[in-house]
């Protein structure tokens, strides 16, 4: 489904979005959130409105480009009506499909993985077997370049105690635990033996094996039981999207001061920006990402990395 987007610079988003959410809603669905963000479907299509700081953010979704233009001309109209006391400027990005969004150039990501420290023999053979295990499943895998910032936030935080949702074949995992300070321990959790079980030789070879307490069961449960205390080093998010939101609250409440969360797979490739998303992960996704932005118990960073990566470093 064709999107477009605008940012409206103005110092009354939240009053546009209630003026246009109650004057359409007399003749459309139209619908406001407790936090103040509008959805005003018309027949054409859908737009969300949602009020910034300095700035209303609109995202317009319709089934085809012509649908999608009168939804946007529609709002256009009605927001430009209403700011009596301002000139709104309205300039929509040109429409894209969330699910075919690539939010880097395909020759950049090629020069970024050309750039970056380059993996050891241990991961080059480890991502090699995981392709020959796995195959298709095999994209699960976090990319070289991703594997290096893991080590490297690893090591700036001078990490005693790390955890990992997510292990699969146990790259991530490798990387986490060699950036691990002496004596540092790596909690990983993942449901699966026969994924996991494939890294293990590699974790050996690294002489990393003994700092990895690898827990098969689901993720939240091992969470959970956890100690209530911060004791959270570093943390990498990266399994079933669902579930992002309750692992964020888990981690994020145990991080010391100065810890951090790292989080993949942040655009759902691209569809987290597409209202017409709206299977459980795509919203759960959405609702995690802005939750994240408004949460002051962090300061949170969004890296157009691969599928998109955030990393959030407890207050
Ligand atoms: C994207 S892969 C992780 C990739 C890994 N970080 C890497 O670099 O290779 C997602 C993993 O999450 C695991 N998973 C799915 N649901 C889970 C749950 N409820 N609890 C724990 N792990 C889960 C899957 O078994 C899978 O191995």
């Amino acid at each position: 489904m064709p999107l477009a987007t605008a940012r409206v610079a103005t110092a009354r988003p939240a009053r546009y979005v209630r003026q246009l959410v109650s004057h359409m809603g007399h003749t459309v669905a139209a619908s406001l959130t407790p936090d103040g963000r509008g959805t005003i479907t018309v027949p054409s299509g859908t737009c969300t409105l949602t009020p910034a700081p300095d700035r209303l953010e609109l995202t317009a979704t319709a089934a085809d480009a012509g649908s999608l233009a009168r939804v946007q001309d529609v709002i256009t109209r009605h927001l430009v009506r209403f700011a009596t006391q301002e000139q709104l400027a309205v300039e929509w990005t040109p429409a894209i499909d969330g699910g075919e969004l690539e939010p880097t150039a395909p020759v950049v990501e090629d020069y970024l993985l050309g750039h970056h420290t380059p993996a050891d023999d241990i991961l080059g053979e480890l991502a090699a077997a995981t392709r020959e295990a796995a195959a298709d499943a095999a994209v699960m895998q976090i990319s070289s370049d991703e594997g290096v910032l893991l080590t490297m936030l690893t090591r700036l935080t001078s990490a005693r105690f790390a955890v990992e949702v997510g292990v699969f074949t146990g790259y991530s995992t490798l990387c986490i635990a060699r950036g691990l300070a002496a004596g540092g321990r790596l909690l990983a959790c993942d449901v699966s033996e026969e994924w996991t079980s494939i890294g293990r030789p590699y974790w050996e070879r690294a002489g990393v094996a003994d700092r990895i307490d690898l827990r098969i069961a689901p993720a939240l449960t091992t969470l959970r039981a956890l100690d209530a205390e911060p004791v959270i080093d570093i943390a990498f998010i990266d399994a079933d999207k669902d579930n992002y939101p309750a692992y964020y609250e888990e981690i994020v409440r145990r991080l010391r001061p100065g810890g951090l969360v790292v989080l993949d797979n942040v655009f759902l490739g691209g569809r987290v920006l597409d209202p017409a998303y709206q299977q459980d992960r795509h919203v759960a996704m959405r609702r995690l990402n802005d939750l994240i932005r408004d949460d002051e118990r962090v300061d949170a960073v969004m890296l157009p990395l691969r599928d998109g990566v955030t990393i959030a470093r407890r207050r």
